[in-house]
């Protein structure tokens, strides 16, 4: 029986092993993990992430060919093809600061890899890492080789949060680099056969190496590129009375444009795109490419500035201030149907209202107190290491409630703002919300959620990103 073995049970390893466990029978499974917690989580009834669908796949392999434990050292040894998902967070001091990927996580593995192993090995790269990684892990892992023989791969994830599921059963395509050498394409092999288990063969792309590596940050740069385009546009539609869903959805309909991932937003969040991209920076300034790095540094801006125009936006159209006033917060998770915080706008947004003394009350679905006042807490890129090893957050923000239910949280506020595009902010009755706000009552939609026609009518005074402005809007700088 092959035997595989995950280290990290993350967002990534935990659903990416949880669909091989489930389409190959044939195959024991383990993901292994440093955080007892996690592991605890993932052997539970309550999963450790918030995933549509991933609780029945872990159901029905848990225990038959799928197994989470700590013994970290025990299932690297027994296994034959390792895979690594570890974080690879930004680095936060020295060389590189602020832009490089730090590979501590995927290093210490490494080394342990070469520690413990007994038999030859094929050691998969399946978290991001920068180009060129795949070189470094090599050497670490024949420098004290005892006549082992590894094999390195490159197999980056481009699954997304809030549809992993669906986007691993149907992946567009799975990638796998590997050395152009004899091994080497029998290594590429063994993984593809995996993966064949359920994925067309035409699907299955194969490349050297560093192809691999760099077209997964390839592929986030060109995603968060396409949100800052049509947020970049936004800001003109704003000015000039365009409407940017109309915008979106004619330059969408141009076959070589395709309309997906063209909605204007209050900026992307996520764990991946500002980190990947940031890494890929860094590498181009490396390779004397200044003119490249600064393209891809432009997606970063864009960005940044999206957030502080909408905080500007709910400052400025307020009467120049929000001090002491309440702000309700709509969805705090960086997208629908995850509890995902990591880099989530919202954390920009509401440390923007908190910099002009708001009281924010929040109500999310998914994502709990605990995990926002940390979120407001913690320092820029902290939150990508793992869990044991973050800062414990100090003092909570006392400006900040968190509750559980849209009306609570709306009930007295002078405004609301909607950060996250959950299906239920929808469907809210908003009439009741209404009655029961401070007059005037504004809505700053920051994901074109509810239509700015319909509230207007209850009396709302609304704000939509990329929307033909409110009268009330319309005499307001857009940056203040
Ligand atoms: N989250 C996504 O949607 C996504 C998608 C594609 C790729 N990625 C990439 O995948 C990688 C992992 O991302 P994630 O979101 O799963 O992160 P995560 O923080 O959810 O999981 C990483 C896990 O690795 C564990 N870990 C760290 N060092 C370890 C070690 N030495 N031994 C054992 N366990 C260790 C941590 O405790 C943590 O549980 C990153 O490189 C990320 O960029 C993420
Ligand atoms: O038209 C759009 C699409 C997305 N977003 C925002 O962009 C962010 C990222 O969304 P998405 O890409 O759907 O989720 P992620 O889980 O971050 O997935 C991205 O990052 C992963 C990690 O590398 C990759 O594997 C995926 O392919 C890539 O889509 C979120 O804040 C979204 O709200 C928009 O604002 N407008």
């Amino acid at each position: 029986m092959v035997k595989i073995c995950c280290i990290g049970a993350g967002y990534v390893g935990g659903p990416t092993m949880a669909v091989i466990a489930l389409k190959c029978p044939a195959i024991e499974v383990v993901v292994v993990d440093i955080s007892k917690p996690r592991i605890d989580a993932w052997n539970s009834e309550q999963l450790p992430i918030y995933e549509p669908g991933l609780d029945e796949v872990v159901k029905e392999c848990r225990g038959r060919n799928l197994f989470f434990s700590t013994d970290v050292e025990k299932h690297v040894a027994e296994a034959d093809i390792i895979f690594v998902s570890v974080n690879t967070p930004t680095k936060t001091r020295g060389l590189g600061a602020g832009k490089a990927a730090d590979l501590t996580y995927w290093e210490s593995a490494a080394r342990m890899i070469a520690d413990v192993s007994k038999s030859d090995k094929i050691v998969v790269e399946k978290s991001t890492v920068p180009v060129k990684t795949a070189e470094a892990i090599e050497k670490i892992l024949t420098h004290n080789s005892k006549g082992i023989n590894y094999q390195i791969l490159s197999n980056p994830e481009f699954l997304a949060e809030g549809t992993a599921i669906d986007d691993l059963f149907k992946p567009d395509r799975v990638l796998i680099g590997g050395r152009e050498t004899a091994e080497g394409r029998k290594a590429v092999q063994a993984l593809k056969s995996v993966y064949a288990h359920w994925v067309p063969e035409d699907r299955i792309i194969t490349t050297n190496l560093w192809s691999a590596e760099l077209s997964k940050l390839a592929a986030n740069a060109f995603l968060a590129q396409r949100i800052s385009s049509v947020n970049a546009i936004s800001a003109l539609c704003e000015a000039t009375g365009a409407n940017v869903t109309e915008v979106a959805y004619a330059v969408g309909k141009d076959s070589r444009i395709g309309p997906k991932f063209l909605n204007a937003s209050v900026g992307f969040g996520g764990s991946c795109f500002q980190k990947d991209i940031l890494n890929l920076v860094y590498i181009c300034e490396c390779n004397g490419l200044p003119e490249v790095a600064n393209y891809w540094k432009q997606v970063i801006k864009i960005n940044d500035y999206q957030k502080s125009r909408f905080v500007n936006r709910v400052v400025s159209s307020m009467f120049n201030t929000v001090s002491g006033k309440k702000i309700a917060v709509l969805g705090f998770a960086f997208k629908k149907d995850t509890g995902d915080t990591r880099e989530t706008p919202a954390i920009d947004v509401c440390h923007g209202l908190l910099g002009d003394k708001a009281q924010i009350s929040i109500y999310d679905p998914q994502v709990t107190e605990d995990q926002i006042q940390r979120d407001l807490a913690m320092g820029k890129f902290d939150w990508d290491h793992p869990m044991h090893l973050q800062p414990t957050s100090p003092t909570a923000f006392k400006q900040v409630s968190v509750v559980w239910d849209a009306y609570e949280a709306t009930k007295n506020a002078h405004g609301l703002c909607i950060l996250t595009e959950w299906d239920e902010f929808k469907t809210l009755d908003y009439q009741k919300i209404y009655d029961n706000m401070q007059k005037p009552a504004f809505v700053f939609d920051g994901r074109n959620v509810v239509d700015p026609e319909k509230l207007r009518e209850i009396g709302f005074i609304v704000y939509s990103i990329g929307k033909p402005l409110d009268a009330w809007l319309k005499d307001m700088p857009a940056v203040a």
